[in-house]
C-alpha cells in the first residue's frame, strides 16, 4: 500500500529518532534511504539443499554476488528516485483504496543521521543507548541492527505447559489435529521414496513418541546474542589477509566459534533483570585467543590477534553483538545427532477464525498502527495435504503458555527444522535437528515467516550471524511479481463471475471434488460447508493451478530484469529453478489463504444459521421482471431515484409529463421483457437529454448513465446475512507489544468482533487476503463503477453551490470509457463527479456482463458514448 506523504514524513521522523540504520544507508551527510530486499540463495531449495547442506564454496560466491549487488545498489540509489505506480494506488489491493497521489517510495526523502559513539562501560558492556553507529560510509555489507529493532528489555514470562492447550472449539480443533492415514499410505510412501510416485503430495510423517531434550540438562534457556550481516562482514574484513584461511573457514570462525563463545559469555545475564542490549565482541575474541593459546592452536591465535588488532585500530567501527532475548542452547557435551528430536513446539491452539479475531482486536487496540509489531510466537500447524482427510490448519500461539521451544530463535542457516509430524495419532509441531549440533551451539530453526508489511520486515533485522543471512528474519510477500497473475487474471469481476456461477449451480460436480482432492483439500476443511462454497472453492483451486503454471515465467521475467541491471553473467537455469521454487511458495500460500478464508466464513455461517450448510448463496441474478422493478417501476427503483434527484431542477409540469410517459412505457407486460426494457431505457435516455442542463443539473451525465444501464443484462442481488457479534477474545498488553505493557498495566482487554451482513461474501471474494478486518467494506470500495454503477443523484446538486468537482466534460467521459474498456476490473476513482452506494443491494454493469459471458464490452454501447454529440458544457468541464 502506498503511503501518504504525511505518513512518510512521520515515519522518517521516527527513523531519525531511532537512528535508522537497518536495510538502509546512513552516513554523515544526508542520504536517501535504500531498501535492500532479502537476498535469496541462488540455489534450488526443492532439491535438497535446504538447511545448510550446501557446500561453502557456493555460499562464498553467493556473498560475493551480494556484495557486488549492494555496491551497485548504493550507486544507483544515489542517482535515482523511484516514482509511484499509479496502477497500484487505487487498485483493490491497496489498503486505503483512495486515489490519492501518495507515493510508494521512501527513497526520495533525505535522512538526517545522528552520530553516536559507543563507549565501553567499566563492566565491558554497553548501555542500550550507546554504541549505535550510523556514521560509517561503508554500506555494502548488508542489513544493520537498528535501535528500534532491538528486543526490548522485558523478558516475557510464560506458563510452562506439557500439552497443547486448546483455546476454543475443542472438538473442532481436535479433529483438525487428528491424523488420518490414507489406506494405501505404505505403498504411497514407498513409491514416493523410490521416486515412482508421480505426485509430490506431502504425506504425513509418522514418528514414534520420543521424550524431549531435558531443559536445564540437555538444553539451556538463556539470554542469547547475535550479529547482523553487517557485523559478520566487518569481522571478515578485519581478518588478516596474510593468513592462509579460505573464505569458508573464515565464515565458520564467525558463525561457529565466535557465536558459541559469545553465548557462553552472556549466559550470566539470564534472569538478572539487567541485560545489556549490545555486547562488545572484544572479550569474546580474547576468550577464543586464550583457549587457542592453551591448545597450541597457532592458526587461531593469529586470527584472534589480527581481529583484536583491527578492533583496537578501527575505532570508528563497532564490533558488537546484539541481544535477541531468550534462546535455547545445546548443553549436552557430546552434542545432538542429525535428525534428533529436540522438543515439541507447544502452545495455545486457536481455531483460525479465532486467531484472526484476536489479530483484528490487536490492530484495533494498537493506537498507532506503525508501532513495531510485538515479537511473534505463533506457528501454523498445517495438516499434510496427503492426509486422508486432507489439508487444514490451526494456529499454535506460544506467547503466554508454552515450553522452551517457543524461545528458539531463527537462523537463515538453522541446525533444526520445525515440522509437522504424526505422533500417536495426532499432529504436532516437532523441532528436529537437521545436522549435528555441538555443545554450546544455539539451537535454531528457519521461521520461514512472511509479512506483508514492509515496516515490519525492515524492523526485523536478523541476528543469526550466518553467512547466508537474508537480513531479516521475516520474508516480505504480497509484492511485485507474485501478484502479477492474480491482478491480470483474477480481478474483481472474474471473482464475482466465479462466485455467481457457484451460487447459481449450488452443487458440486465430480470434477470439482477431484480438483479439490488433487490440491489436498478434503473433508477436514470442506466438511459442513454449503455446496456453493465448495463449488466456488473448486473454481479458486483451478485459478490457483493456472497461476502456478503462469507465475514462474512472470517471476523469472521480473528477476532477470532486476539482475540485468547489475550483472552481465546470469545463469538462466539457476534463475529458472529459483522462479519455480518461488512460484511453488506462492501456490502453497494461496491454498493456505483459501483454507483460512473457509474457516472464517464457516464460523460466521454457523453463528448466523446454526448449520453452515443452511447459509444461502449470497448472489442471485435478477429475473427480467425483477430487473424491471429494480430499474423502472419498483419502490426505490433507479428511475424513481432519477426523478427525485431531478425534481429541484426541472419545472413541475415537465417532470409530471415525464412521469406519465414513464408509466406508459412499463416493459413488464412485454413478451420479451429484456428487449422492451432496453428500448424504454434508451427512450428515457433521449428524453432526459432533451431536458435543459445547468451546471447544477447534469442531465447529460444522467442520460449517459441510463444508456449504460440500457446495455446491462446481468443484475445480481446481494443477499445479506444477519450480523454476528462474537464472544470476547482476551488481549493482553503483551500481545500488543512491550510499549503497551507500561501503558496498560497487566490487565486483559476484551475485544468482540462484529461481522457485517456481507462479511462472508467479502471474505470469499478477497479470499487471498487476510489483512482486512472488514472485507465487506473492501468489497464495496472495489465495486465502485466496475460492478455497481454510480448513483443518479451524483449529477444533481443538492447544495446551492456545486463543487467544482461536478465536472462532466469530454475528458471525464474519455476517462470513464478508458476504465470501462481497458481496465474494467478497477474501481472508479472517488474524487470525480460520481458517488456510489456504500453497500449496494444490487450490482450489475456492462463490464460484469462481459466477464460473465467471457466476451468484449458491448461495442454499440461504447460507440454511442464516444460519438453522441455533447449537449452541454459547464465552464470547468474543459
Ligand atoms: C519466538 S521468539 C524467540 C524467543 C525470544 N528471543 C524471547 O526472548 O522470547 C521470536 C523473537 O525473538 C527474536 N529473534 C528470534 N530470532 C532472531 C534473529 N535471528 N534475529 C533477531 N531477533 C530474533 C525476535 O525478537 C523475535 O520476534
Amino acid at each position: 500500500a502506498s503511503k501518504s506523504s504525511h505518513e512518510r514524513d512521520e515515519l522518517i521522523k521516527s527513523w531519525e529518532d531511532d537512528t535508522f540504520a537497518g536495510f538502509s544507508s546512513s552516513s554523515k551527510c544526508r542520504k536517501k534511504i535504500n531498501k535492500v530486499a532479502p537476498e535469496r540463495k541462488y540455489s534450488n531449495r526443492s532439491n535438497g539443499t535446504v538447511n545448510g547442506s550446501l557446500d561453502y564454496g557456493e555460499y562464498a560466491s553467493d556473498r560475493e554476488i551480494r556484495r557486488r549487488l549492494s555496491r551497485l545498489n548504493k550507486k544507483s540509489m544515489d542517482s535515482e528516485s523511484e516514482t509511484s505506480d499509479d496502477m497500484d494506488k487505487s487498485s483493490e489491493y491497496s489498503k486505503s483504496n483512495t486515489d490519492s497521489t501518495s507515493s510508494d517510495t521512501e527513497s526520495d526523502t533525505e535522512l538526517k543521521s545522528q552520530s553516536q559513539t559507543g563507549q565501553s562501560r567499566a563492566d565491558g558492556s554497553f548501555t542500550p543507548d550507546e554504541g549505535f553507529d550510523s556514521m560509517t560510509d561503508d554500506r555494502e555489507w548488508g542489513a544493520r541492527m537498528t535501535k528500534s529493532s532491538l528486543v526490548p528489555p522485558v523478558t516475557r514470562k510464560y506458563e510452562v505447559i506439557e500439552e497443547y492447550v486448546i483455546v476454543s472449539n475443542e472438538e473442532d480443533v481436535k479433529r483438525k489435529m487428528q491424523v488420518s492415514l490414507p489406506d494405501d499410505y505404505v505403498e504411497k510412501l514407498n513409491s514416493q521414496k523410490s521416486g515412482t510416485e508421480e505426485s509430490d503430495m506431502e504425506l504425513p510423517e509418522v514418528k514414534d513418541y520420543k521424550p524431549r531434550k531435558m531443559l536445564g540438562e540437555e538444553v539451556l534457556e538463556q539470554e542469547v546474542y547475535g550479529i547482523d550481516p553487517y557485523s559478520h562482514n566487518l569481522l571478515l574484513d578485519s581478518m588478516p589477509e596474510e593468513l592462509d584461511w579460505d573464505l569458508a573457514e573464515k565464515h565458520m570462525f564467525v558463525e561457529d566459534v565466535l557465536l558459541r563463545t559469545l553465548n557462553k559469555q552472556v549466559r550470566r545475564y539470564t534472569g538478572s533483570g539487567n541485560t545489556p542490549m549490545i555486547y562488545p565482541l572484544h572479550p569474546v575474541v580474547e576468550e577464543i585467543l586464550k583457549g587457542a593459546e592453551e591448545d597450541g592452536d597457532v592458526r587461531t591465535v593469529r586470527m584472534c590477534q589480527g581481529i583484536l588488532k583491527a578492533i583496537e585500530s578501527r575505532r570508528d567501527d563497532k564490533y558488537v553483538a546484539y541481544r535477541k532475548g531468550l534462546g535455547v542452547v545445546c548443553n549436552k557435551e557430546e552434542g545432538f545427532g542429525e535428525e534428533d528430536f529436540v522438543v515439541e513446539f507447544l502452545g495455545e491452539v486457536y481455531p483460525v477464525w479465532k486467531w484472526f479475531e484476536k489479530q483484528d482486536g490487536i490492530r484495533s487496540l494498537q493506537k498507532n498502527n506503525k508501532d513495531p509489531a510485538p515479537e511473534f510466537y505463533n506457528i501454523y500447524l498445517e495438516r499434510p495435504k496427503g492426509d486422508a482427510d486432507g489439508y487444514d490448519l490451526v494456529v499454535v500461539d506460544a506467547m503466554h503458555k508454552a515450553n522452551y521451544a517457543s524461545r528458539i530463535c531463527h537462523s537463515c542457516r538453522p541446525n533444526c527444522e520445525a515440522k509437522v509430524t504424526a505422533v500417536d495419532g495426532r499432529y504436532q509441531i516437532g523441532i528436529y535437528a537437521v545436522r549435528k549440533i555441538q555443545y554450546g551451539e544455539e539451537v535454531t530453526f528457519d521461521y520461514n515467516s512472511v509479512t506483508e508489511s514492509k515496516e515490519e520486515y525492515e524492523a526485523s533485522v536478523c541476528l543469526c550471524g550466518s553467512q547466508v543471512c537474508r537480513g531479516s528474519y521475516l520474508n516480505l510477500t504480497g509484492e511485485g511479481a507474485f501478484q502479477k497473475v492474480l491482478k491480470e487474471w483474477h480481478g474483481t469481476l472474474d471473482r464475482h463471475q466465479l462466485m455467481l456461477e457457484a451460487c447459481e449451480l449450488n452443487s458440486v460436480s465430480e470434477e470439482d471434488y477431484l480438483e479439490l482432492g488433487r490440491a489436498g483439500l478434503g473433508s477436514c476443511l470442506l466438511g459442513g460447508l454449503p455446496d456453493w462454497v465448495i463449488a466456488y472453492s473448486a473454481r479458486l483451486v483451478r485459478f490457483i493451478n493456472f497461476e502456478r503454471t503462469k507465475l514462474p515465467e512472470e517471476i523469472l521475467k521480473h528477476n532477470l530484469e532486476e539482475k540485468r541491471k547489475y550483472f552481465s553473467d546470469i545463469c538462466l537455469e539457476v534463475e529458472k529453478s529459483d522462479a519455480e521454487v518461488q512460484a511453488e511458495g506462492v501456490y502453497n500460500q494461496r491454498l493456505q489463504n483459501l483454507a483460512v478464508t473457509l474457516d472464517k466464513v464457516r464460523y460466521v455461517m454457523r453463528c448466523a444459521f446454526g448449520n453452515p450448510k443452511d447459509a444461502p448463496p449470497p448472489l442471485e441474478r435478477l429475473s427480467p421482471l425483477e430487473a424491471v422493478s429494480f430499474l423502472w417501476k419498483g419502490e426505490g427503483s433507479l428511475v424513481q431515484e432519477l426523478l427525485q434527484s431531478m425534481a429541484p431542477h426541472v419545472e413541475e409540469h415537465l417532470l409530471n409529463d415525464l412521469r406519465t410517459k414513464i408509466l406508459a412505457r412499463d416493459p413488464s407486460g412485454s413478451d420479451d421483457i429484456w428487449k422492451e426494457l432496453k428500448r424504454s431505457l434508451l427512450w428515457l435516455r433521449d428524453e432526459v437529454r432533451n431536458l435543459p442542463c445547468t451546471y447544477k443539473s447534469r442531465n447529460d451525465a444522467a442520460a449517459d448513465l441510463i444508456h449504460i444501464y440500457a446495455y446491462t443484462r446481468c443484475f445480481v442481488r446481494i443477499r445479506e446475512y444477519k450480523t454476528v457479534t462474537s464472544p470476547p477474545v482476551y488481549i493482553s498488553p503483551l500481545d500488543l507489544g512491550p510499549k503497551y505493557t507500561e501503558k496498560l498495566g497487566s490487565g486483559f482487554q476484551e475485544y468482540c468482533k462484529t461481522y457485517g451482513e456481507n462479511y462472508c461474501l467479502g471474505q470469499l471474494i478477497f479470499w487471498y487476503n487476510q489483512t482486512s478486518a472488514e472485507p465487506d467494506c473492501s468489497l464495496a470500495r472495489a465495486s465502485r463503477g466496475c460492478l455497481s454503477l454510480p448513483n443518479f443523484s451524483s449529477f444533481y446538486a443538492k447544495v446551492q453551490k456545486p463543487s467544482l468537482q461536478r465536472v462532466y466534460g469530454p475528458r471525464t467521459v474519455k476517462f470513464m470509457l478508458a476504465r470501462m474498456e481497458k481496465q474494467p476490473q478497477r474501481p472508479w476513482p472517488k474524487d470525480r463527479i460520481w458517488s456510489f452506494d456504500n453497500s449496494p443491494k444490487v450490482i450489475g454493469s456492462p463490464m460484469l456482463d462481459a466477464a460473465v459471458h467471457k466476451s468484449h464490452l458491448d461495442r454499440e454501447m461504447v460507440h454511442w458514448l464516444k460519438h453522441r454529440p455533447a449537449i452541454f458544457q459547464a465552464m470547468w468541464d474543459r
